[in-house]
Formats: C-alpha cells, sequence, structure tokens
C-alpha cells in the first residue's frame, strides 16, 4: 500500500486581510521506505506541504482543499489529539530547518529522548534510558552526549541528536525540512549518508524537503520540483534529473555546479527574476515570467500536467519540445536573456 497519498492539497495563509495561497493542488505520494525530495526556492511551499501533514502550521495557516491519506486514513479529518496519539513520533516524526528549534535548551540531550518516548509509550526510565543511549550509538554519537545540553553540542552531533529523537518511536515517515542548511559542507554530507543508512535499517520513508538540487540527487528517490506552490514536475531522481520535462527543473539544475561536472555549458547561472506573488498569483503558467520558453498560451492558459512516462509528470503546455528546452536551456545566456518579472 502506498504510505502516503497527498490529493489536491491546497494550503492558505491568512495575513493582513489577504489569503496567500501557498500550496495550490498539489499531488505527491511516496511509498514506504522511499526518499522523496521537495525541491524548489524559497518561498515554493516545501515546508507548508510537511507541515501540513501533522498540523504544525503557523495559527494563520490552513489546509483548505485536498486530502492527505497515510495508510489510507485522511490526516486532515484527524483532531489534535488523534494526531497526538496516533500519528506524531509514532508514525511521522519531524526534523525541523533549525536543529536548536526541535531540542529544548535547557534540558539534557538524554531526557529530552525518554520524554518523548515515555509521553507516548508504557516504556520505564530505565527502559527508556537505554533506548535513548542505543539511539544516540545509531546516529554516530557517543553514550556520554546523553548527559550534555544542546550548547554543549557542535552543530553536527545537535542535528544527529535531533535524528535520534526523530527516530525514537520508529517511525514509518521521517519528514525532514532542510537538515542539512547551516552546516558545512563535509557535515551536511555525513548527515545525508547518515539518513541514508538508517533508512535502509529501519525502513522508513522519508520526505526530505531542500533548496538544493545536489541534496536531493545524492539521496532521493524520487524528487518532486516546486515552483509558486504547485508541483511543476515530478518522478524518479534520474529521470527528473536527465530527462527533465519542464523549464524550471532544467534551470534549477543549472544554478548547481556538483550537478554540472563535464557540462559543456559556458557557465552556471541563476534563474533571473523573482517567484510570484501568491497573494494573487498570474494567470496561465506560474513560471512564464521567468521562462525562456514561454509563449502566449503560456500567459493566459494554465498549463495541464503532462504524464512523460515511467510515472514522471510535468506542468508545462509544451513537454513535446523538452528535448530541445534541454539543449538550448544549456546556454546561460538564454536564461540572462529573460527579465524575470514582479
Ligand atoms: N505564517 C505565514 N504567514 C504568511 N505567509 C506565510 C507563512 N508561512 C509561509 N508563508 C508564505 O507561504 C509561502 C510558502 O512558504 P514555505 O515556507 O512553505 O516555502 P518554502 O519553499 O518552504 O520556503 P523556505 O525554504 O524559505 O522555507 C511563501 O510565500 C511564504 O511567504
Amino acid at each position: 500500500m502506498t504510505l502516503l497519498e497527498i490529493e489536491n492539497l491546497g494550503v492558505v495563509y491568512e495575513e493582513d486581510g489577504a489569503t496567500i495561497r501557498a500550496v495550490d493542488g498539489v499531488d505527491l505520494s511516496v511509498e514506504p521506505g522511499e526518499t522523496l525530495g521537495i525541491v524548489g526556492e524559497s518561498g515554493s511551499g516545501k515546508s507548508t506541504i510537511i507541515k501540513s501533514l501533522i498540523d504544525i502550521l503557523d495559527s494563520n495557516g490552513s489546509v483548505a482543499d485536498g486530502e492527505l491519506r497515510f495508510k489510507g486514513d485522511d490526516l486532515t479529518q484527524f483532531s489534535n489529539e488523534e494526531l497526538n496519539d496516533r500519528i506524531r513520533w509514532k508514525e511521522i516524526s519531524y526534523i525541523p530547518q533549525n536543529a536548536m528549534a526541535s531540542l529544548d535548551p535547557v534540558y539534557r540531550i538524554g531526557s529530552q529522548i525518554v520524554e518523548v518516548i515515555q509521553t507516548h509509550t508504557e516504556a520505564s526510565e530505565r527502559d527508556a534510558m537505554d533506548r535513548a543511549e542505543e539511539l544516540l550509538n545509531n546516529v554516530g554519537l557517543d553514550s556520554e552526549r546523553l548527559y550534555d545540553y544542546p550548547h554543549e553540542l557542535s552543530g553536527g552531533q545537535r542535528q544527529r541528536a535531533v535524528i535520534a529523537l526523530a527516530l525514537a518511536l520508529e517511525p514509518s515517515l521521517i519528514l525532514a525540512d532542510e537538515p542539512t542548511t547551516g552546516l558545512d559542507v563535509v557535515i551536511q554530507d555525513e548527515i545525508l549518508k547518515l539518513l541514508s543508512e538508517i533508512q535502509d535499517e529501519v525502513n522508513c520513508a522519508i520526505v526530505l524537503v531542500t533548496h538544493d538540487m545536489s541534496v536531493v540527487a545524492e539521496v532521493a528517490d524520487k524528487i518532486a520540483v516546486m515552483y509558486g506552490g504547485r508541483v511543476m514536475e515530478f518522478g524518479r531522481t534520474s529521470s527528473v534529473f536527465n530527462n527533465s520535462n519542464h523549464p524550471y527543473t532544467i534551470g534549477l539544475k543549472n544554478a548547481f555546479p556538483s550537478l554540472e561536472r563535464g557540462s559543456s555549458k559556458s557557465r552556471l547561472v541563476s534563474i533571473p527574476g523573482s517567484p510570484p506573488d501568491l497573494r494573487d498569483p498570474p494567470m496561465g503558467c506560474r513560471f512564464k515570467a521567468r521562462c525562456p520558453f514561454a509563449t502566449q498560451e503560456c500567459d493566459s492558459v494554465e498549463p495541464p500536467t503532462v504524464d512523460v512516462g515511467d510515472g514522471q509528470r510535468a506542468k508545462c503546455h509544451y513537454t513535446d519540445q523538452a528535448t530541445e528546452f534541454r539543449q538550448r536551456g544549456e546556454s546561460s545566456d538564454v536564461w540572462l536573456a529573460v527579465e524575470g518579472e514582479q
């Protein structure tokens, strides 16, 4: 059975009398034990998707449409108590953007893990402590770290402790929001490897949110490319990278040097311009203003989501021209010629 099916998800934030449609018509699925990478620029709605799953949106945010089916149950129908009793930590755990945000500075690491275990299970203090020690060892931390306060750990160690916490109740899904942001490159790599190893051992699925294409390339089985609250492209990692069907995916790849080894590209370039205003999203394609290949049709007609084979899909009018777009999109000049908007 598919572990998670997100169907037509719409999430809004109310701010200063305006409605921000942060996530709009999103369909995604995750199989047991699989890693889904959600990638896209800042503000594209990535964090909002994962926060809506366990209902930890900011208080001005709410799910306006859609279903979030987890093991067959629609999580949008669960009360806060039901989510606490049945879902949070036990089935779905969450690693936030900033490791410090999920560790309480005034409690020792061990006490925090023990508390999670004891709040959600019948385990005795001794058993919970043994389990906490085992968890720390599993994430490569010395047992002595149990008695440390968060500030006594390095950034990488703290992130390991947060991963230990997320694993405490053996969830079937871990939501990881930019788990390596702010860490140096070597530590980032270690943390990504750790996540993959853990996944092999405990066979949990991971939804990993990042703005970094090279991170998803390294760890994800499948990728969803988000732009302006919508999924622009979805599919197996190798297909999305090697057979990109959406101009946004093509442009995003250009910005990540590690993906371009051996490429004949003249130089790396970020896509000029900025994302659409989600208070008043543009008609037609949301990416049109920054797309070198946009036409009048893109201006007025919302693109369909086109199945391009092998489970890969792209939200573009011109998937039949994707081969040409990939070739032309290799040149940074093609991107720099577009003025962008907003
Ligand atoms: N509490 C809030 N109130 C109003 N708008 C919000 C709130 N939280 C997020 N947004 C808006 O919703 C949109 C999606 O934000 P979200 O944080 O999900 O994007 P993201 O892709 O995860 O970006 P980042 O990587 O910067 O976190 C953005 O336009 C953002 O400004």
